[in-house]
């Protein structure tokens, strides 16, 4: 199509929605620095309400879910301002402790505000959050963690009234599952609760770690983050501080899935290797080569790729449901046959059908997804259906011959700072139109 070029990124005025569209065959070469972590920055900016005085967030990416978390906090009463990757929120004005419905279903990383009220105000009132359709993703343990906690919550017209009338007590809280969220929550209640709270299995992620670390610093005790049993000791108040958001692990493995299929090689700056490490087996299994030096990694595709036999998603430490997706498109182009198996999510694999659109051999059943490799892939019209999908299309249409239409990017933007930009100064052709 000869108007690709006319659309470079300059926008255009009909009112058909936004889409992005590639076209493929350039190998990705060069060095990109890696965005602060969605996953971490959220909660962060959650738990800076649960402060007295300000909470200065360096390495903040620019995102729609951030913009949301802003909007929340600006509604509660709290005085938000950027400059450039810094973001400084200061708690001090707080008047509310309720979300809107609105802004409540623009995310699930709405629900972590819970917790950071509650720790403020002893109350709160919101409802259920929403973010991407990837299955049922129930509060459940969320709220009856938080009820251990002494929190009352009462569920009227799909509103969550909650109230801890004789403040947060300590208390001793054993997750049926290690949900991300549900950590985090009580991490931010228990923080300034009266006694000592111990959560057994814990979830583990680096972000969580990431945020003890941030309440820490505000003057919490919070001991164990990282392993499956974390103690809180209450204290009476939490201060603002300076943070510095960790490198987001999951947008390092699309860049690094983008590499791989396009046959490139790509320096990565500002990552966590240790953070990877889950996923580096996937990629060396793939025949990448991967150098690691302080906080930088290379990655190196090799002539064809080899499938990924056996990639399994669990908790951390275990394989990241995120980054099934951009794995995935390195499995379609392997050499071989791929089993994966979604354990987190059950509805984790609607970018499947999409890559067999472009020419992928995808068999979904269930929890597994079978891949056969093919050895190229052809540009077609496909749609984003959630964020790690959606990110997973544009590093499949990177790799496909000719061109590739991304319909709903807004999924992108929740998580990847200027995708497209990134990726063409690596020197693929992409363009938002
Ligand atoms: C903003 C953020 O950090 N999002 C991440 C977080 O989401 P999130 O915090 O929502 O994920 P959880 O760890 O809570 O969920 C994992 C599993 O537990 C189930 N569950 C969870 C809570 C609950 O009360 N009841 C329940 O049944 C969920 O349906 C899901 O099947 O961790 C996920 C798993 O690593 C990641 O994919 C998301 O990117
Ligand atoms: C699913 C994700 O985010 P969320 O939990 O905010 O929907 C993600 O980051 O991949």
């Amino acid at each position: 199509m000869e108007t690709f070029g006319e659309f470079s990124g300059a926008g255009c005025f009909c009112s058909r929605p936004e889409s992005i569209l590639t076209r493929g065959g350039n190998p990705l070469r060069g060095e990109i620095c890696v965005q602060g972590a969605k996953n971490s920055t959220l909660p962060l900016l959650a738990a800076a309400v649960a402060c007295r005085g300000e909470t200065v967030l360096h390495n903040c990416p620019e995102l729609t879910d951030v913009h949301v978390s802003v909007r929340i906090l600006r509604r509660l009463g709290c005085r938000c301002t950027r400059r450039g990757k810094t973001l400084v929120v200061d708690p001090d004005g707080m008047t509310r402790c309720d979300i809107p419905h609105e802004l409540m279903r623009e995310m699930r990383s709405s629900i972590v505000f819970l917790g950071a009220i509650l720790a403020r105000t002893g109350e709160a009132s919101l409802s259920f959050p929403g973010g991407c359709e990837i299955g049922p993703r129930p509060i459940d343990l969320h709220l009856s963690a938080l009820r251990k906690l002494g929190v009352e919550i009462r569920e009227e017209h799909g509103c969550l009234l909650c109230t801890a009338p004789h403040g947060i007590t300590g208390g001793f809280v054993s997750l049926a599952f290690p949900s991300v969220g549900a950590t985090e929550n009580l991490l931010l209640a228990a923080a300034t609760g009266n006694g000592t709270t111990v959560v057994a299995n814990a979830a583990r992620e680096p972000e969580i770690v990431d945020l003890a670390r941030y309440l820490n610093q505000c003057g919490a005790r919070i001991y164990g983050a990282g392993e499956s049993c974390v103690i809180i000791e209450g204290v009476r108040a939490l201060h603002g501080c300076e943070y510095t958001v960790m490198p987001d692990r999951i947008v390092a493995a699309t860049y690094m899935a983008a590499a791989a299929v396009t046959g490139g090689t790509v320096l990565l700056k500002k990552v966590n290797g240790s953070h990877l490490l889950p996923v580096l087996s996937a990629f060396e299994e793939t025949g990448c080569v991967i150098l690691q030096s302080g906080d930088e990694l290379l990655i190196r595709a090799p002539e064809r790729l080899q499938p990924v036999r056996h990639v399994r998603t669990m908790p951390y430490p275990g394989f990241p449901t995120d980054a099934q997706a951009p794995v995935m498109v390195m499995a379609a182009l392997g050499d071989g046959t791929s089993i994966f198996v979604e354990n987190i999510f059950e509805s984790r694999y609607k970018h499947a059908g999409e890559l067999n659109r472009l020419g992928a051999k995808i068999k979904v059943e269930g929890k597994v997804a079978v891949i056969e490799g093919v050895p190229e892939l052809s540009g077609a019209p496909v749609s984003a259906q959630d964020l790690r999908g959606g990110a997973a299309l544009v590093a499949a249409g990177l790799a496909a011959q000719g061109e590739t239409q991304i319909m709903n990017p807004q999924y992108i933007d929740r998580g990847y700072e200027r995708f497209e930009e990134n990726l063409r100064s690596l020197g693929a052709e992409v363009y938002r139109i």
